[in-house]
């Protein structure tokens, strides 16, 4: 257990510009597909980070050869899979859900494990699928074990996966290399985090991969080759979230520079989210610039294609003028914690009344006070202390070291943008 964070109280509106770290979700993609392509592929600006370090090392010891290029960029020169092999998943799901799937075109035992928070982390449906698909795993959670028989015949499955896009992105991102490519055929509650699929479809596209997504919770992919490509990786929206928030919640301005025009990222909707708390929102050639108002609103939002955005809503909800409610999450239980358990224990914790619903959570200010804000190990769920921490004084966070998950430095980060020490001095 690492030490309490104190998080720094702002003395002001925050004006800052922050530049953000890559995508995780754009990078980890791009690493798979860069390791089934047909030949050397460079990431440019990949996010580096316990996420995707972890991807790498893993394609690193199925095989596929990773090294630094300039400037912070990732080579990928794809082998031929092979087991033995150990893979850490870490608290991944990306690495959880979409390695099995190329891990099954390997030969040899691949043995799969993680942290104990990820081993209650949903699984079963894509090691059922990809049974389906003709592969030989052992077990329904992390740890298990995967026969790699060297290729797989595909074909078409149905899961239900509302539990989590990424059983679908997952299949989907190796499938070109099945025998007869793969059909995922979606059948129960609405999925959730949809722009995420699109992100995987628009990926593979971009590669070469022909993928049919014309009807509604159906997607084909034929086989074929993956093309070797330069891959360009945006900022990671979503972790622009909490920088944003500072502007929010303190009355300032802050500019994520770089932010694309177009977007598959779910974060592609925080124009919208921080417009609807009151904050005004503008998209120029500095980048994206949100201006926190007096007082925030509180309001009623459907987040399923954003769950992810999920902890940093709350934290603003927590410190809104009015009640929110947030619908359409119920998915995010099985996230890096149970994010509606654990954001409502934490408000509440600091005198907040929020309760939990069947599918999110409702939010009802009420004056904050300092105290522990527990992160349950989970990169979003410390993030939001920290904004919490900027109006609230004496907000500490248990587990800071979480945000390394998705963001090298946040508390160094943090500061910068105040103005302050990663100690939290001026
Ligand atoms: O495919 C991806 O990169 C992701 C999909 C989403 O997962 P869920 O569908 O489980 O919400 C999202 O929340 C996660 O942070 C990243
Ligand atoms: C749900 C998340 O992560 P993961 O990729 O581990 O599912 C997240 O980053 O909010």
């Amino acid at each position: 257990m690492t030490s309490q964070w104190s998080a720094p109280t702002a003395h002001g509106p925050v004006h800052a510009t922050v530049p953000v770290p890559g995508s995780k979700s754009i990078t980890n993609r791009a690493l798979v597909l860069s390791a089934l392509a047909d030949g050397p592929s460079a990431l440019h600006a990949p996010l580096r980070s316990r996420d995707t370090a972890l991807m790498a090392a893993a394609l690193v010891a199925l095989g596929a050869g990773i090294e630094d290029g300039p400037d912070g960029s990732w080579l990928v020169t794809p082998r031929a899979l092979r087991g033995p092999a150990a893979v850490d998943c870490g608290l991944a799901g990306t690495v959880m859900r979409f390695l099995p799937p190329a891990a099954a075109l390997a030969v040899g035992e691949i043995v799969f494990d993680g942290d104990e928070h990820a081993r209650v982390r949903p699984m079963g449906t894509i090691l059922n699928a990809l049974r389906a698909l003709g592969a030989d795993v052992d077990g329904e959670a992390l740890p298990f074990t995967l026969h790699g028989k060297g290729g797989l015949p595909g074909g078409e499955v149905t899961i239900d996966a509302s539990a989590s896009s990424q059983f679908v992105s997952g299949l989907l991102l190796s499938a070109a290399r099945y025998e007869s490519g793969v059909t995922v055929l979606h059948d129960g509650k609405p999925v959730p985090s949809l722009p995420h699929i699109e992100m995987t479809v628009s990926m593979l596209r971009e590669a070469g991969v022909v993928v049919d997504d014309a009807e509604p919770n159906a997607w084909r992919v034929e086989p074929g080759p993956v093309a070797a490509r330069e891959w360009h990786v945006e900022p990671d929206l979503s972790n622009a979230t909490p920088f944003l928030a500072a502007a929010a919640v303190t009355g300032g301005e802050v500019t994520i520079p770089g932010w694309p025009a177009t977007t598959t990222q779910p974060g592609g909707a925080v124009r919208g989210i921080f417009g609807r708390f009151g904050c005004e929102v503008t998209l120029d050639e500095r980048g994206l610039t949100v201006r926190g108002p007096g007082r925030l609103t509180g309001v009623d939002l459907d987040l399923r294609d954003e769950s992810e955005l999920t902890p940093t809503v709350v934290a603003l909800a927590a410190l809104a003028e009015g009640r929110t409610r947030i619908r359409g999450v119920a998915h995010i239980r099985g996230h890096e914690t149970d994010r509606i358990a654990a954001l409502a224990a934490e408000v509440n914790r600091l005198g907040g009344a929020a309760e939990e619903t069947e599918d999110g959570l409702v939010i009802t200010p009420r004056p904050l006070h300092g105290g522990t804000w527990r992160a349950y190990a989970d990169h979003r769920m410390a993030t939001a202390g920290a904004i919490v921490g900027l109006v609230v004084p004496g907000v500490g966070v248990d587990d800071i070291a979480s945000t390394t998950k998705t963001i090298p430095d946040f508390p160094g980060m943090w500061a910068t943008m105040l103005g302050t020490t990663a100690h939290g001095t001026r």
